[in-house]
């Protein structure tokens, strides 16, 4: 059983993203970060690639999130939950913009999941940490990214999600409006100096941590470094302030 989030050290509220095209060179990368990291994240481009068995393979080795942002109309959302709950990720996510009936339903297949047993929370995408408030204004939404992503965060909780996926920015406004227990899931995370590549609001990891972010996502910096585990280390070691 893992400790509840609120208790987690540095080391544990750090999640890499698996972004790698192969199982081959995922369970490298893992083999690598054992017992560096709290967990893995599995996106589109390896889930799409492996598929499920993969997930479950990764899974006995550490804890996995299982990040495919569903987005789509209520009944399929909550259908195609019903199939990848069956391989009980610790974390798995759906689009705030799916809306309250699209967010409930995936809340009732989880809830109905954690009943029979198994342990996956429900988090909502808020707003992509890649859009700017430009990018937002492209899309129809007037004013701050922060606004929305809180917007949504209060429309999850609602639904009965447990947390969001935001940036590190909005973690502070959204633990003040929906309570610590409620997640704070934060890609966007760069270490000072490190290139910020297609993402628009970014963090450092303590900056981020202070912020109030549950788990702390981090892709390319440690699985692009040509010591991942020692980059891994690094950001652990700023989390812990070393
Ligand atoms: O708003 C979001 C939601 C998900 N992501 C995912 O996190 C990682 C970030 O990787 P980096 O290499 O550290 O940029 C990636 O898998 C995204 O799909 C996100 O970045 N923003």
């Amino acid at each position: 059983m893992s400790p509840a989030p609120a208790n987690l050290t540095p080391r544990e509220r750090l999640v890499v993203a698996l972004d790698l095209p192969t199982a081959k060179e995922a369970l490298a990368m893992a083999d690598r970060l054992a017992g560096r990291v709290g967990m893995l994240k599995v996106g589109l481009e390896l889930f799409c690639a492996e598929g499920p068995a993969f997930v479950k393979e990764l899974q006995a080795r550490v804890p996995v999130f299982l990040d495919l942002k569903l987005h789509d109309i209520p009944t399929t959302v909550r259908r195609a939950l019903e199939v990848l709950l069956q391989l009980d990720p610790r974390l798995i996510n759906v689009h705030a913009q799916g809306g309250p009936a699209m967010l409930e339903a995936a809340v009732e297949a989880v809830r109905a999941h954690r009943a029979a047993g198994g342990r996956t929370e429900l988090l909502a995408v808020t707003v992509l940490t890649s859009l700017d408030r430009e990018a937002l204004a492209a899309l129809g939404h007037a004013g701050r990214p922060e606004d929305l992503a809180l917007a949504y965060a209060k429309l999850a909780q609602q639904a009965g999600c447990g947390g969001v996926v935001c940036s590190a920015w909005e973690a502070g406004s959204i633990r003040e409006a929906c309570g610590e227990a409620f997640h704070r899931l934060t890609p966007g995370i760069r270490p000072a100096g490190v290139a910020t590549q297609d993402q628009a609001r970014v963090m450092t990891p303590a900056q981020a941590l202070k912020q109030g972010s549950t788990w702390l996502v981090v892709g390319r910096p440690i699985t692009h470094a040509a010591d991942p585990a020692a980059a891994a280390e690094g950001i652990v070691a700023e989390m812990e302030g070393r």
